[in-house]
């Protein structure tokens, strides 16, 4: 059976509105259509056409040459079922103003019918009584989903995960490579559950000091994190790094819901939900004894795992459209734009960082681009660091980034440039890796781990 007749079944007749001015168009996908007997269809034109006949529709696949404005005109008429629109090539930025203005998906011409279908499917009108309650719902930050951007499948599936789970006590346990979004993540978590109200408070067990943690998390004479976060959520980054006294008191609070601060006898309860994040494998550390076994498995009840970038598809353009902006309107640049190879370089680069690296090569972007042009040469994959010769930085000379402006100047690989301002950085804060994460606005597990790649060991500062 296919996903229209569930939606038939679920939501009433399926009728699909194409709509598009040429009728070349219109015939390849009502002749596509027509082998599915399941479904209706009407056709127009042009918009006007289009709002005359939507209140009789359940969802509709639009092409014109403004789609941005025709998402707008068919929202405003009050029609609530599926909107897939149909673009021109390339066409990057449409494609964001389109979504941005309430379409559903896009899909790119010349229309690929099995594609079309399979965006019009994933957002059936059976899904979006979720949508709407999710959009009712207080939001404390932009984006698509409490704070996060991104509207792949893969991310759709985590936002109806955070849902599911947000309802419940029971502890969360967040996995994913680093950057891509684990504390986004944990706070989503809280924002949409009903302890949105209480605090939210977050510990990251790789940077506080082991002496130290017992007392962050419990608190001595004065309160810790257990009681900040009373009737709230903790959020513990980087668990399998919580040292093993620390993790066996933590067990003790998962079991009986009670802890005493450090140096006291007397229990008192708290009212806490954690959601624990790491971004290694959490049973390669069981099994390398440093994340206790009894305490995974009561931490991991709920578990969540987040895909790296490079499984997010077409996100990755959402995400550099939406950082591009923001940098551009804190620098004062204009937004630069995207062509064909910007769009290609950006689908293809791997992302190890993620998210993070993602957002980090965007402000260069704004800050590097002239006339609004982005140097292609700016987005390719950085080569890797050589271990073995940390001092030494190969660097290429290059003459001219754009036609008819030459630029001369040193280049040096991203990678390079990266450990270079890390290294200044810590130096500048006298090996405080803490102060050092805060100022390069990375994480310091992320710190810890490029210096542990680069084969030095760190002292916790
Ligand atoms: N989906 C997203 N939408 C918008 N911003 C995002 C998204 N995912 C991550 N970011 C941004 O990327 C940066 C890294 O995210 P975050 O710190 O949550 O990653 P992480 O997985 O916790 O990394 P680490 O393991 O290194 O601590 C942050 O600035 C965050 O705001």
């Amino acid at each position: 059976m296919s996903q229209f007749s569930i939606a038939r079944r679920t939501g009433g007749p399926t009728r699909l509105l194409i709509c598009d001015p040429d009728p070349a168009v219109r015939a390849t996908v009502r002749a596509a259509l027509a082998r599915r007997d399941s479904l209706d269809m009407i056709e127009a034109a042009d918009v006007a056409g289009a709002l005359a006949l939507l209140p009789r529709c359940t969802s509709a696949l639009v092409g014109t040459v403004d789609p941005e404005d025709a998402v707008r005109r068919i929202r405003a008429s009050g029609f609530v079922g599926t909107l897939v629109v149909a673009l021109s090539e390339s066409s990057v930025t449409d494609a964001v103003a389109a979504m941005r203005a309430g379409a559903d998906d896009v899909v790119q011409k010349p229309l690929v019918v099995e594609e079309v279908m399979d965006r019009l499917l994933a957002a059936t009108p059976a899904r979006r009584p979720e949508r709407r309650r999710r959009a009712a719902r207080p939001l404390p930050r932009g984006g698509d989903f409490c704070g996060l951007y991104g509207r792949s499948t893969a991310m759709q599936a985590v936002y109806a995960q955070i849902e599911r789970l947000a309802a419940s006590r029971a502890a969360v346990f967040v996995t994913g490579e680093s950057g891509t979004g684990k504390d986004l993540v944990a706070a989503a978590v809280h924002a949409a559950s009903s302890r949105r109200d209480a605090p939210f408070v977050a510990l990251n067990c790789a940077v506080i000091p082991a002496e130290l943690m017992e007392v962050a998390l419990f608190g001595r004479e004065d309160a810790g994190a257990m009681d900040r976060a009373q009737s709230g959520t903790l959020h513990l980054d980087e668990i399998t790094q919580m040292e093993p006294a620390c993790q066996a008191r933590l067990m003790h609070f998962v079991e009986t819901g009670r802890f005493s601060p450090v140096g006291e006898v007397a229990e008192r309860e708290a009212d806490v939900r954690l959601v624990c994040a790491t971004s290694r494998d959490p049973l390669e550390e069981v099994r390398a004894g440093r994340l206790r076994e009894d305490l995974y498995y009561r931490l991991a009840v709920l578990p969540l795992a987040l895909p790296p970038l490079r499984a997010r598809g077409d996100d990755v353009l959402l995400l550099a459209e939406t950082f591009l902006a923001r940098f551009a309107g804190e620098e004062g640049r204009p937004m630069p734009r995207f062509t064909p190879e910007v769009v290609e370089a950006l689908r293809t680069r791997r992302f190890p960082g993620n998210v993070r690296e993602l957002q980090n090569l965007m402000r260069q972007v704004v800050i590097l681009s002239e006339g609004g042009t982005i140097p292609p040469g700016l987005l390719a994959e950085p080569a890797a660091p050589e271990a073995d010769t940390p001092g030494r930085s190969p660097e290429v000379f290059i003459q001219g980034w754009s036609e008819g402006h030459a630029w001369h100047g040193r280049v040096e690989p991203l990678a390079v440039i990266e450990r270079r301002a890390i290294e200044a950085a810590i130096a500048a804060f006298d090996g405080n890796i803490s102060l050092a994460a805060a100022a390069l606005d990375l994480s310091p597990s992320t710190l810890y781990r490029k210096k542990l790649a680069w084969g030095e060991r760190t002292r916790l500062s």
